[in-house]
């Protein structure tokens, strides 16, 4: 099994104590990880030990689950998700009954609903749209220091009239329970083999917290295996702290092996020299991979004007599938969402034949956390060969979230994701709208399962925030979204092509080609940034996802709300550099 792995990364694989491994970009860090689970779902003797794998964002737990298949290992004890996920699934669902503020039911507020409640608040406390204000809490259950209390306490009220939790207090609920009640942390211990921890750096106080308290339980055997760069960490603003080894052995009270690794197998060597430019610490990098002595070509356009700026990216694109390079190995990314996403419309319009991966706005809100969403994506992905095993794996976890709520189906039946599937393969809508073709779904399904959800207040509290929430949505002018049920299939249906993404959304991946615009000072970093080296660490990250080519570009023409110019980010800007 541990074929694919060098030396260094074998030491680590086999290693029984708890392991952080730190290395540069593209040394196989994400690879190491992937075999750990392999190797230690084959070893499991106990049937009922469950392995976590604590991943950033949702796209890097699936890859992990699809690479951990294609070792052939057996899945079935892996657990991958995020840290939200890992708390709502784990410990907020089962043990809410202990806590005043969730017992009655709740439900997620979703990025775009709290976001939105917070920029009005923002106007009503007169402060200005790059006004940073925090709604994370600290480890000792006080939230953090921010500009505006009062306008964090408002927006803690509104949340609770609402019955919502928003991301942060899913964190903070979490730690309140596994530290008042240490009962919950010994059993998630013993149930638990091992936690992995992908990119480390970005983690947040309150999350080692968490963590660390799970591990302090007496009983169980449990380990940890985390791999991060320190080099990479691009969540300052956000609350990300890249701790060192001495600082996760104090906060885990446990010893830890610091195992690293060396080389790169991703870049070529001029694009390694090149991104060392932004490197805040002063490790040597050497290219390992087989195109190690290629020669790169690096590109940095600060001329181009906005206007012509998809045209010059269009340019580059069409030259590189000319030359044979696949769609999916191109990248074309951007500090932020709101510039990514009419770029993605654009390449779109201008590259019919081409195929896109692009980040776009969904007319439902990809809110992971919410039942009727999952619902909802089990009628909105139809049946086939292809999607049975997703859309089996989603039924199974439906099940056990409805048992959390006290909703217990098909209780004698073997094969109850089955079940539940036939039920919803069974039910057809002739609506057109969206919205409406779900509500009609999601009720003709209750009326055959023999389930009066109404009289649930955990499934109505998230079913009046789920269509409340999609009715907002999709009557906001700015996003001009389409309501039709095609749209909404859509979103679901994964397109492989040319990759369009904001620099924190590819965290982890790697192509041929990156393509990056938007390399402005006030964009990269933010103007509200205030962690040390953010732009440094910003373009790090985006300039390692190449393996031979990279085009930077600080665009001209670009102005603030008060009609001042944007400049190119003064740390590229600032670097003397023979470019192609
Ligand atoms: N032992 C190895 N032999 C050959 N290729 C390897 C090996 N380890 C990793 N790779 C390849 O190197 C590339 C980078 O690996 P991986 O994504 O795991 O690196 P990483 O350290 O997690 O990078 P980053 O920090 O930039 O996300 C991948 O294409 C991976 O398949």
């Amino acid at each position: 099994m541990l074929k694919g792995l060098n030396e260094q990364q074998i030491e680590a694989v086999v290693e029984q104590g708890n392991v952080l491994l730190t290395a540069c970009p593209g040394s196989g860090k994400t690879r190491a990880l992937t075999y750990k689970i392999a190797y230690e779902l084959e070893r499991l003797t106990n049937s009922k030990k469950i392995i976590i794998a604590v991943t950033f964002t949702n796209r890097a737990a699936d890859e992990i689950k699809k690479r951990i298949r294609n070792l052939n290992a057996d899945d079935t004890n892996l657990w991958a998700g995020t840290i939200h996920s890992f708390c709502l699934e784990w410990i907020l669902r089962p043990y809410m009954c202990y806590l005043d503020e969730l017992k009655n039911g709740f439900s997620i507020s979703d990025e775009f609903n709290s976001e939105r409640l917070i920029s009005e608040l923002k106007e009503k406390y007169g402060l200005v749209f790059f006004d940073s204000v925090s709604t994370r809490y600290l480890p000792n259950g006080e939230k953090e220091e921010t500009i505006n209390r009062e306008l964090i306490d408002e927006y803690h009220e509104i949340l609770s009239n609402e019955k919502l939790v928003d991301f942060d207090q899913i964190l903070h609920y979490s730690h309140k329970l596994i530290t008042t009640y240490p009962k919950i942390s010994e059993t998630l211990k013993n149930m638990f083999q091992l936690i992995c921890v992908d990119e480390y750096q970005d983690t947040q106080l309150l999350q080692y917290a968490i963590l660390s308290q799970i591990m302090k339980g007496a009983s169980g055997s449990c380990k940890m295996f985390m791999v991060g760069d320190s080099d990479q960490a691009i969540y300052g603003s956000l609350g990300g702290v890249a701790k060192s080894l001495a600082e996760i052995e104090k906060e885990f009270k446990t010893t830890f092996i610091n195992k690293e690794l060396s080389g790169n197998y991703r870049s070529n060597q001029q694009i390694i020299d090149y991104y060392r430019n932004f490197q805040t610490s002063t490790i040597e990098i050497k290219a390992f991979g087989s195109n190690a002595d290629e020669s790169a070509i690096i590109t940095y356009n600060k001329t181009v004007h906005k206007d012509e700026l998809v045209e010059y990216i269009v340019k580059i694109i069409s030259d590189k599938l000319e030359a044979g390079i696949p769609e999916h190995e191109i990248c074309v990314l951007a500090p932020t969402w709101y510039m990514v996403i009419p770029m993605g419309r654009k390449l779109k319009s201008l590259l019919p034949d081409v195929k896109f991966d692009a980040v776009g706005l969904s007319p439902l809100l990809k809110n992971k956390e919410n039942v009727w969403f999952k619902f909802a994506r089990l009628f909105l992905v139809p049946p086939s060969p292809n999607t049975y095993l997703t859309r089996k794996r989603w039924a199974t976890e439906l099940i056990n979230e409805l048992k959390d709520y006290g909703v217990v189906l098909f209780e004698n039946d073997d094969f109850k994701s089955k079940t539940l599937l036939k039920n919803i393969n069974s039910i057809s809508s002739k609506e057109t709208e969206g919205l409406n073709y779900l509500k009609e779904c999601f009720l003709k399904l209750f009326v055959i399962i023999e389930v009066d959800f109404s009289l649930n207040e955990h499934l109505q509290v998230q079913w009046d925030f789920f269509f409340k929430g999609a009715e907002k949505r999709l009557e906001n002018p700015d996003f001009d979204l389409a309501k039709d049920i095609e749209s909404f299939k859509k979103m679901f249906k994964h397109e492989e092509g040319v990759v369009v993404n904001t620099c924190h959304g590819i965290k982890g991946a790697e192509f041929d080609t990156v393509i990056a615009f938007g390399l402005l000072h006030g964009k990269l970093p933010n103007w509200n940034e205030s962690t040390e080296n953010a732009a440094e660490k910003l373009l790090y990250v985006i300039c390692s996802r190449a393996k031979r080519e990279l085009h930077l570009i600080s665009e001209t023409g670009r102005t603030t709300n008060s009609g001042n110019s944007y400049f190119p980010t003064r740390q590229l800007n600032s670097i003397i550099y023979e470019y192609n």
